[in-house]
């Protein structure tokens, strides 16, 4: 069943002498437990289409299904809701707060979701767990590696049982042991949890570990489209 569907999707960027068209038409389905990898050139529209698939940006023109409903007229208190609850978000940058702990980092999206109290440690806790950081949960994130860190952002995306995992790049700064542990990680839980896995990448290594690979040139996809 398709749990994230686009239609006939455009982005448009800018306007008058700026206008750029950064997506031209893209009909993409994802299935449940699907592992999908976005490949192309900078400046294919890899990361804009991400973007709209994780209903943090609108398409200019056609649509976006969630579980086969149309996301465009969830409000945008829902749509924090939804994202919160059912995605998890993976970027090569880390975004953490460097000055918290791991644990607090980990935390993070169940304090937005509103779970307090003994739940939300031991949920955060079970998530450092599951990439091995557990000896490093009071550590400051500062100071921790680039592996490490990365850790931390999987353990946070997972912390709230998400549905599907959004990975920018999950590799990108990291060197090649850590990057192949990051991506054991992902695709562990990929299979033990079944979380369908959308991830943004370069690396045609950590493509190829993907079932499917949609190749996006120009703003169009020409390859992986179908299943
Ligand atoms: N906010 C914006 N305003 C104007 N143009 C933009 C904006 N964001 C992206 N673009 C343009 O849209 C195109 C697609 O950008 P996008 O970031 O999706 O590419 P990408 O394939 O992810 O590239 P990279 O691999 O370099 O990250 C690029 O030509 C980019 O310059």
């Amino acid at each position: 069943m398709s749990l994230l569907e686009t239609r006939e999707v455009t982005r448009t960027y800018g306007k008058g002498a700026t206008k750029f068209e950064a997506l031209r038409g893209i009909n993409l389905q994802i299935d449940k437990g699907d592992s999908v990898a976005i490949i192309g050139k900078s400046g294919s529209g890899k990361s804009t289409l991400m973007h709209i698939l994780a209903l943090l940006d609108h398409p200019t023109t056609g649509s976006v299904f969630l579980n086969n409903e149309p996301t465009s007229k969830i409000k945008n208190k829902a749509l924090n809701k939804l994202r919160n609850q059912t995605f998890g978000f993976v970027f090569q940058q880390f975004f953490l707060n460097a000055q918290d702990s791991v644990l607090e980092n980990v935390m993070l999206p169940l304090k937005i979701g509103g779970i307090t109290g003994k739940e939300r440690r031991s949920k955060a806790l079970a998530a450092i767990k599951a990439v091995g950081l557990e000896s490093k949960a009071k550590n400051k994130a500062s100071d921790l590696s680039g592996g490490q860190k990365q850790r931390v952002c999987i353990a946070r995306a997972l912390v709230n049982n998400p549905e599907i995992i959004f990975a920018d790049e999950p590799t990108g700064n990291l060197d090649s042991a850590t990057s192949e542990n990051i991506e054991n990680i992902l695709f562990k839980l990929h299979q033990e949890k079944n979380i369908t896995l959308i991830i943004v990448t370069h690396d045609p290594d950590l493509a190829k570990k993907c079932a499917r690979q949609v190749q996006i040139k120009d703003g169009q996809i020409v390859g992986g489209a179908q299943q």
